[in-house]
């Protein structure tokens, strides 16, 4: 089996629905995004799954998502936009692009900082 592992990145502001806190108001994280893909095969070449396609989906799927407020997206009405929920959401959608007969999306984790991080993956 092979892991395929890709970074990447974006801005966006929030604000914690709920939350006792300070993270109720509004402001920004610089967050990083690891998908992981799983592939037991290689191609004719010894490529499980391109690096550029990987980050092309990815990349994507985040344009959304940078510069924005989360708060105010669809993604995020029925759900906080917490690291969790970002990390179920992302995992859903580059899933629904990504994953065929020997591809799987593994598990997104999503980095509010570097000290904070949540990872999503589905058994
Ligand atoms: N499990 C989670 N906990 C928290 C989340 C979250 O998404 N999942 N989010 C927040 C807020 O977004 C907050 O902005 C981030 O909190 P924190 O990492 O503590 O941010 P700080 O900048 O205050 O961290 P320091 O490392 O202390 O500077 C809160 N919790
Ligand atoms: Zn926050």
């Amino acid at each position: 089996m092979f892991e395929i592992e890709i970074d990447r990145s974006f801005s966006a502001a929030h604000q914690l629905r709920g939350y006792n806190g300070d993270c109720c108001k509004l402001h920004g994280h610089n967050y990083k995004i690891t998908v992981t893909v799983r592939s037991s095969e290689l191609d004719e070449i010894g490529i499980a799954l391109d690096f550029k396609k990987l980050k092309a989906e990815l990349d994507a799927l985040l344009a959304e998502y940078d510069h924005s407020n989360l708060s105010e997206l669809a993604d995020f009405q029925a759900v906080n936009p917490t690291s969790e929920n970002l990390a179920r959401t992302i995992y859903r959608k580059i899933s629904e692009k990504m994953n065929s007969g020997t591809i799987r999306v593994h598990r997104v984790r999503v980095g509010e900082s570097d000290h904070s991080a949540v990872t999503y993956f589905e058994d």
